[in-house]
């Protein structure tokens, strides 16, 4: 058991994970990756799988880093910091708006004058300097010499092309515009202690109920190019859909047909389906989905259309009987329970729960939580979902923040959670089933399995 002190202990975490995450590279054939320079990391590549030890020595690293950080930075200082944080979101939205990284792409490493940008777009150049510089300061662009701007690693990502771009516009516009009701949602003696759905910040920013909408979905579709969101959820099933496929033992289910409950146009059915060809695949999801089905399908797996291998289905998770019963299916949910607080939960589970024979699996793809409480000491790495250690948190700190983001992300707009093992065993046994599996994943999410109870 370490007898160094906090500091210390954290400080030898950095160094030690540092080497790890050299030899790991090393043993990859791993390029080191660039701050400053445009050319994108091999483990940048939608799609790419890195080693587990990739994840795990990366994810470590920036955890240290981040707490020594938050050890030696004045406490003051750091929290008159993050308290203007949505600064941050305001000037990755300014500086999509502006297109800066496409037309800074076409200008290469010696970059373009602040000035020149601004005109493209009929922005004030002394505006656009300090948003670029803003973002330049934190790694987001180089600022080449004064004034003057170029694309590095990260807003390469933001050209029009990129969905990363789609995320952080959808994020920066849509969502940023909720965060100022949270405080006050939450306090309002009634919305605050609600779990209705409409009773959230996004609910009472965009009046969602008092223009006759009964979810944010809809709403959604009225103000904003749900195309564009669309490409933004694919910027995490992309980048994700290759650590689900390799890390949880589809083989075992031998001969079934998926059945994606909310599967959407069919993101993760159809890797699967390209994987183990011995699968079908059923889609349920809203009628408006359907078409983007046929065209996801029709261009990346026709084959599977001919061959009738998957279908689609108008299925209502909350109302309809599960029709697909029996040994011959697995029931798969991603980000679905995610969407809804748990008494929606249940209504969905029990629906699904009562198709299910014993041996039937159902997948849920979520993330999962993990409580802020520090490792202890003498923690054993197999007990841990995420890779942590002393005194770092269980939830993985700077590693693990983007969950947190989500998280939060899901009460602000649907009153709805990320869940810790606690909360997925809670929703499962209240609709008859049990926990029989929990697999991390190299991806944003990970994979929770389920049976009857
Ligand atoms: C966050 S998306 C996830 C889509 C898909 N599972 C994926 O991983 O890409 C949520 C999905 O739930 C679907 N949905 C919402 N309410 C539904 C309902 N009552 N019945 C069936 N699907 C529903 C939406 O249309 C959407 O496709």
């Amino acid at each position: 058991m370490s007898s160094l002190s906090e500091y210390a202990a954290l400080k030898a975490q950095v160094l030690s994970s540092l080497d790890r995450y050299e030899s790991v590279l090393k043993e990859g054939k791993l390029s080191e990756p660039s701050l400053n320079g445009t050319q994108m990391h091999e483990t940048d590549h939608p799609g790419y799988l890195a080693s587990k030890d990739f994840w795990d020595a990366r994810d470590v690293l920036v955890a240290a880093l981040g707490a020594l950080k938050n050890t030696v930075q004045s406490p003051a200082n750091r929290l008159q910091e993050l308290s203007v944080a949505h600064h941050i979101s305001a000037a990755l939205q300014v500086a999509v708006r502006a297109n800066a990284a496409d037309q800074l792409a076409a200008a290469g490493p010696q970059g373009l004058p602040a000035t020149d940008l601004a005109k493209a777009v009929g922005l004030h150049p002394a505006k656009l300097t300090k948003v670029l510089r803003f973002l330049a300061n934190m790694n987001i662009f180089n600022e080449v010499t004064e004034g003057v701007f170029a694309n590095n690693r990260a807003s390469s990502l933001l050209v029009t092309s990129n969905p990363v771009r789609d995320f952080v516009s959808w994020q920066t516009s849509f969502s940023l515009k909720a965060a100022p009701q949270v405080a006050d949602n939450l306090f309002d003696p009634k919305k605050g202690l609600s779990l209705d759905p409409l009773d959230c910040a996004v609910g009472t920013t965009y009046q969602i109920r008092e223009s006759g909408h009964t979810d944010m979905w809809g709403r959604m579709a009225e103000l904003t190019d749900m195309s564009e969101f669309a490409r933004a959820m694919s910027a995490f099933g992309d980048a994700g859909n290759p650590g689900w496929v390799a890390d949880y033992p589809w083989d075992s289910l031998g001969d079934t047909t998926l059945v994606d409950v909310g599967g959407g146009h069919g993101a993760l059915t159809l890797p699967l389906l390209q994987a183990f060809p011995h699968f079908k695949g059923v889609i349920q999801d809203r009628l408006e989905v359907e078409g983007a089905y046929k065209t996801h399908f029709e261009q990346k797996l026709p084959e599977a259309l001919s061959s009738n291998r998957v279908k689609f289905e108008v299925y209502d998770f909350f109302n309809d009987v599960q029709p697909h019963k029996g040994d011959g299916f697995t029931y798969m949910m991603r980000w679905i329970l995610h969407d809804w607080p748990d008494y929606k939960c249940e209504i969905i589970l029990k629906l699904i729960a009562a198709a299910m024979s014993p041996k039937s699996k159902l997948i849920i793809v979520d993330t999962i939580l993990q409580p802020a409480s520090i490792v202890p000491k003498d923690a054993n790495p197999a007990d841990l979902i995420h890779a942590s250690v002393w005194p770092l948190p269980r939830s993985q700190g700077a590693a693990g923040q983007f969950k947190m983001n989500i998280d939060f992300e899901m009460m602000q707009a649907l009153n709805a959670t990320e869940r810790t093992p606690k909360d997925f065993d809670r929703i499962l046994n209240a609709a008859g089933l049990k926990r029989t599996g929990m697999y991390k994943c190299r991806a944003q999410s990970d994979i929770v399995e389920a049976m009857l109870a």
